[in-house]
């Protein structure tokens, strides 16, 4: 399967220290990639290397079928990006910025132009100087300049920053449909689950530098596991019982109140009446399935411990 974007092993060094290392990244054509990771786990130094804005210190990002490299340019006029925060002449109005990145692109299609600030629901504010935009129509624009060229792949770095939760979800159903109709791929970076979690295909989480997972929302939703969940007065003397009396090993402290189990063999009856029998207070205990936040939780812990 040609990937339209591939990353490589790819590295980044600074100072002697690895911001990323051996990152290996699989983006299918037409795809929404969910790029995961917990604050400064490494998503903007990778998107920096696939955008060429930043030079791999190993490894290789491939676009196209085409390495990057210092002559990039016609791969690059196939992608649309925000790395970071989005940067324009603030004192022009939205318009006239998305105007001069046509230009500056060699995109003369001024319909194109009225068409993403309708899309983005600039259109009422398009003529103000940008300095005057709030932090979420600045956002918004920095989308707008993103796809307006029509790019077949878009990068882009927590791009609903700013916006409320009716603008986040108005650019998700944006980026679902951009993706259908006009068959673009889309690397979408966050730090929360939730937000891309209903519109990604495939999500790749990064902790600490390294990627810790690629998988397909399919697959994830099959990797769901059942539990048993336990709330015990004191968790310790719970677990002392689960380990000695019920001779079970395959459970987890989570808080001061509550364990996981993850025995496949064992009744919530049978815990609850060992429990009881060696006096510890039951708060509640119930069968649960993990859910995509636990999953994206256990894979970025290392970070969060
Ligand atoms: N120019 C730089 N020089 C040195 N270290 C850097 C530089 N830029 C980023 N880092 C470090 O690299 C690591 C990864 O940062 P990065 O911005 O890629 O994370 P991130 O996942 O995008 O985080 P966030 O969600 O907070 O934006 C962090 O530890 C950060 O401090």
């Amino acid at each position: 399967m040609p990937y339209i974007m591939q990353t490589d092993r790819l590295t980044k060094t600074i100072d002697g220290i690895n911001l990323v290392e051996d990152v290996s990244i699989h983006v299918e054509k037409g795809e929404i990639y969910g790029f995961l990771g917990p604050n400064g786990a490494g998503k903007t130094t990778v998107m920096k290397m696939m955008t060429n804005l930043w030079k791999p210190t190993g490894g290789t990002v491939e676009a196209f079928g085409t390495v990057l490299g210092p002559a990039s340019y016609e791969v690059l006029k196939r992608m649309g990006s925000i790395i970071e925060f989005p940067t324009f002449y603030d004192h022009l109005s939205g318009r006239e910025n998305l105007w001069f990145h046509c230009e500056y692109m060699g995109y003369y299609n001024r319909k194109s132009v009225e068409e993403v600030l309708e899309m983005l629901r600039l259109t009422d504010s398009a003529d103000k100087p940008v300095r005057k935009y709030s932090l979420g129509m600045r956002q918004r624009l920095g989308i707008a300049r993103a796809i307006i060229c029509r790019p077949e792949l878009v990068i882009l770095d927590e791009p609903t920053n700013g916006l409320d939760p009716a603008g986040m979800k108005q650019i998700r159903d944006l980026f679902c449909k951009l993706c259908t109709e006009y068959g673009m791929t889309f690397i979408i970076s966050s730090h929360l689950l939730s937000e891309i979690e209903h519109i990604a295909d495939t999500i790749g989480i990064i902790s600490c530098g390294r990627l810790k997972d690629e998988i397909s929302m399919d697959r994830i939703s099959e990797k769901n596991t059942a539990f048993i969940e336990l709330s015990a007065e004191d968790v310790r003397k719970a677990a002392y019982v689960l380990s000695d009396k019920l001779q079970l090993s395959n459970f987890k402290i989570v808080d001061d109140t509550n364990i996981r189990i993850y025995e496949a063999d064992i009744t919530v009856q049978k815990i609850s009446k060992e429990l009881m029998i060696n006096g510890v207070d039951i708060v509640s205990i119930k069968k649960k399935t993990e859910t995509l936040e636990d999953y994206f939780l256990k894979m970025t812990e290392e970070v969060r411990q």
